[in-house]
């Protein structure tokens, strides 16, 4: 058994997690993402993270499972992945020239005991030109992306600021996971920080 999994699909959390240097296993969690939408962000973001941890928990009895989820708060609206181009033209649109919130929520379960948090990321987006944002859409890169864009890749283009997080935005705040995991009493060893 893998003493470490990561309930995730996301090849951007299996490179961020690549940074603790232990082995790890990944398993997809596929899990519905519907939730109440009377939610605030930071809930929705602990729901689904525990949800998709809890999936790969009975699969994984005896290891340190982690989920995380992650979604784009702007002007009082969530913003997950877009359905469309057009929901991500929108999307791009409302957020230029703005500041918006990026929450990302992990959760770890171990056996009976799991902890869970939440990081809340600030980030300033440059006015964009509408030519700006058709390339940015013809890149291909804001379709499994909350809020539409992705701040390690081409979406750096699009960024004026950030305040918090820089790896929640990516989608895992590794430093943080690793205190905890810390807490939790995962045997990191000599090799590991
Ligand atoms: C805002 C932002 C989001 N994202 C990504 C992180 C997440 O992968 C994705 C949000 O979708 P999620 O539903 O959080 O995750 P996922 O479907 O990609 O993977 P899984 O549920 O299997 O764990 O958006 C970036 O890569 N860069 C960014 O700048």
């Amino acid at each position: 058994m893998p003493n470490l999994v990561l309930a995730s699909s996301s090849p951007r959390r299996k490179e961020l997690l690549e940074r603790l240097s232990i082995p790890f296993a990944i398993y997809s969690p596929n899990t519905d993402e519907s939730v109440d939408k009377n939610l605030k962000p930071s809930e929705i973001v602990s729901t689904l993270a525990l949800r998709k941890a809890k999936k790969a928990a009975d699969h994984f009895p005896d290891s340190y499972i982690i989920g995380s989820d992650t979604v784009v708060f702007h002007k009082g609206k969530v913003l997950g992945k877009p359905a469309d181009k057009e929901s991500a033209r929108q999307m791009l649109t409302s957020l230029s020239g703005c500041t918006h919130s990026v929450f990302t929520g992990v959760s770890i379960i171990y056996g009976k005991s799991y902890r869970s948090f939440y990081e809340k990321t600030d980030v300033t987006f440059w006015e964009l030109s509408n030519e700006e944002i058709e390339w940015y859409l013809d890149s291909g890169e804001p379709f499994d992306k909350a809020g539409s864009y992705g701040i390690q890749g081409r979406g750096s283009l699009l960024v004026k600021s950030i305040k918090g997080d820089y790896y929640s935005v990516v989608g895992l705040p590794v430093g943080r996971l690793y205190r905890v995991l810390k807490a939790m009493g995962f045997p990191f060893s000599n090799n590991n920080i």
